[in-house]
């Protein structure tokens, strides 16, 4: 494959046309396998110009992917995607050509590899560095059953961070079950890779002496499998250890357990084919080191990898520039004032110190590491490190801040307790995308940090309604607060609010009403406060006339607020993007549990159910979050008309 874009396929001459499962690969030729991978390619090119979606990761694993299920016998060899973000070949291969243009629409494919959308997708991923441990007790029941089939896990350099994976590899070299690790290397997460591993991963491509000799060790593997005598074998295996030890970085993985192969060349379909049968005959665990590139075959991608890591769509499918005609600047993402406001502050305080856990651009973080790269740590996929490490700044009196996706920090949760909160630290957890994220799905939507936060002792958490609340949150947190203390904000635009330059602490644990009114209150936090505020206006052209309070606190609970509003109405709805267990609105039920007069109160938010994948309005509606939804459920729940 050149370096040049692929030439748009004719219907006619498709071969890919012809794949309707991997079964149809193999009766290709080495020279339409290659076709066959250019046309998966142009697919992806054009899927992901028009409807968006994870973009560079799959084109650089069109030939592996082709490899893969030309030489295994998927479903029955089970293929575990990490992250499962680069799946989009896998899955037009696997007979969902058709539907992957309904890839994370509401109701379409998934973005990622389900379980329950087809037979092929071995193993449900999303988040990083889970394959190899999936992988590996696939491979334990087939062992206990008896079982022949491979078990096969592709994870890429940036997921190979993650102790997961290390913790996987590390017990394998104990069950020594079969499984193929594909660790595949573009030296890039969504950013550049970082980390001991990264410059190892370099060093084992650039390693002019183990490529002189590895020529040698695969040729005594291919010898291994031919009829060799025991003794002449083991001279074999021994001459081939004592040079690997000698020369091969990825002794590392072969002190694991894992018997190391590579670096072979990931766009190159014989060598991938070559190798990916020497390694079905080996009945141990491997490692097979592939080196690819992020985005191969779209020049744009692979100049900008990070970019290119996923697209909106609507870009030229050869020049990659945007066509879609120009919107308007929307308002300033969340993300963006995070990353500026922690600029503008760390520059006057040496204090300060960011902690992304492999999304600086995600969370903004990179402003951060673009203006003070010494207090910047990317510790790479490594979210429970990143909270101990967060940990073991504040002991020493830093204020680290570390922002993190809350659907990721589900994995720091031993840490946030037992590191940071158990030992009181004052570590701020800027917690990103909290709520719905639209068409990532189940796997990432941010649904579940209010219910994990909130029982733990001596937390502060805050929800900020807009940017400029978000700014004074973020200096509170930093300023008025000692302990742990999170705060949480969505996905996206913030409300267009002018910023001010000065910046106003919050009294800890007090909200304020933003509409007087009688009868019923809305409560809630966060942007959704204008949602509330929408809700009551719809309500009242239904002759109520609801207060709506902006709580600011989910802990400590404004409980002075509460009695001051029960004093003014009779019943109660939080409203809230969090599941509805274990939320706001438990907290406020808790508390009107604990007074002596009772008052309804009626709870909306996510459900107790994983919410699919599709655009926030489609979401919205489904979750009954939209005004429409939650107008509906208080005029069920509330009978009075007091106007
Ligand atoms: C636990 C977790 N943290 C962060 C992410 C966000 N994330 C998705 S893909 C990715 C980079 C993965 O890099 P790599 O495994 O090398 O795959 P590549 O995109 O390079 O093919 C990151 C950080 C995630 N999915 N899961
Ligand atoms: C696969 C993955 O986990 C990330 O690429 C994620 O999709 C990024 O989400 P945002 O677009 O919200 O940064
Ligand atoms: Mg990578």
């Amino acid at each position: 494959m050149e370096d040049s874009i692929p030439v748009p396929v004719s219907q006619e001459s498709s071969i890919l046309a012809s794949i309707h499962s991997p079964e149809d690969l193999k009766k290709l030729s080495l020279e339409d396998l290659q076709h066959v991978a250019d046309e998966c390619r142009r697919e992806v090119i054009n899927l992901v110009a028009q409807n968006g979606g994870h973009f560079a990761s799959s084109l650089g694993v069109v030939e592996l992917s082709v490899a893969l299920h030309y030489v295994y016998n998927s479903p029955r060899d089970k293929i575990v995607w990490d992250v499962g973000h680069q799946a989009y070949i896998h899955k037009i291969l696997t007979g969902r050509r058709e539907s992957m243009k309904t890839n994370r629409q509401y109701g379409g494919l998934a973005g990622f590899p389900r379980i329950f959308e087809s037979p092929y997708d071995a193993f449900g991923t999303g988040h990083a560095s889970t394959s190899i441990s999936a992988a590996a007790g696939m491979a334990a029941a087939r062992d206990l059953s008896g079982g022949t089939e491979k078990m096969i896990a592709v994870i890429g350099d940036g997921s190979m961070t993650g102790g997961m994976a290390f913790e996987a590899m590390n017990h394998l070299g104990d069950t020594k079950s079969d499984v193929l690790v594909i660790l595949n290397d573009n030296q890039m997460a969504i950013s550049p890779s970082t980390g001991g591993l990264k410059t190892h991963l370099v060093n084992i491509a650039l390693n002019k002496t183990y490529n002189k000799t590895r020529k040698f060790i695969w040729n005594s593997i291919s010898l291994l499998n031919n009829d060799l005598g025991d003794t002449a074998k083991s001279l074999v295996r021994k001459l081939e250890d004592g040079i690997k030890a000698a020369f091969t970085p990825g002794a590392f993985f072969e002190a694991l357990g894992l018997r190391y192969f590579g670096p072979i060349d990931g766009h190159n379909l014989e060598q991938l084919v070559k190798a990916l049968k020497e390694m079905q005959e080996l009945p141990h665990p491997k490692l097979l080191h592939v080196v690819t590139t992020k985005g191969k075959g779209f020049k744009p991608a692979e100049e900008n990898q990070s970019k290119w890591h996923a697209h909106n769509g609507g870009f030229d499918t050869t020049t990659g520039k945007t066509i879609v005609t120009a919107q308007k600047a929307g308002p300033p993402k969340y993300q963006e004032v995070f990353g500026e406001t922690l600029v503008e502050l760390a520059l006057k305080d040496p204090r300060i110190t960011a902690i992304t856990a492999a999304m600086p651009s995600g969370t903004s973080l990179d402003l951060f590491q673009n203006a003070l790269p010494n207090r910047f740590f990317d510790v790479g996929i490594a979210e429970q490190h990143a909270v101990t490490f967060a940990a073991g700044l504040a002991i020493q009196g830093f204020k680290p801040v570390c922002a993190i996706y809350s659907t990721f920090l589900q994995r720091g949760y031993d840490q946030i307790i037992h590191d940071v909160a158990q030992q009181n630290l004052h570590v701020v957890f800027a917690i990103d995308r909290a709520g719905l994220v639209g068409e990532d799905g189940p796997t990432h939507h941010g649904a579940f940090d209010l219910s994990f936060l909130q029982p733990i002792p001596n937390f502060v958490i805050m929800a900020p309604s807009d940017e400029q609340e978000l700014r004074n949150m973020l200096y509170t947190a930093l300023y008025h607060v000692t302990g742990p203390v999170a705060i949480r904000y969505p996905r996206g635009n913030g409300t267009g609010i002018a910023l001010n330059k000065t910046l106003i602490p919050l009294e800890i644990g007090k909200g304020r009403i933003i509409r007087q009114g009688n009868g019923i209150a809305l409560l809630a936090a966060g942007p959704l406060v204008w949602r509330a505020l929408e809700v009551a206006e719809a309500l009242q052209k239904e002759g109520m006339n609801p207060l709506v309070a902006d709580m600011r606190f989910i802990k400590p609970l404004d409980t002075e607020l509460i009695e001051e509003i029960a004093q003014q109405v009779t019943h109660l709805v939080v409203i809230e993007e969090n599941s509805m267990i274990g939320g706001l609105g438990s907290g406020v039920i808790d508390y009107i549990n604990s007074r002596k007069s009772k008052i309804p109160v009626l709870k909306t938010g996510l459900p107790d159910a994983f919410v699919t994948h599709g655009s926030m309005e489609e979401l919205y509606r489904e979750t009954g979050l939209d005004v429409v939804g939650i107008t509906k459920s208080i005029k069920d729940f509330y009978p009075g008309n007091v106007t």
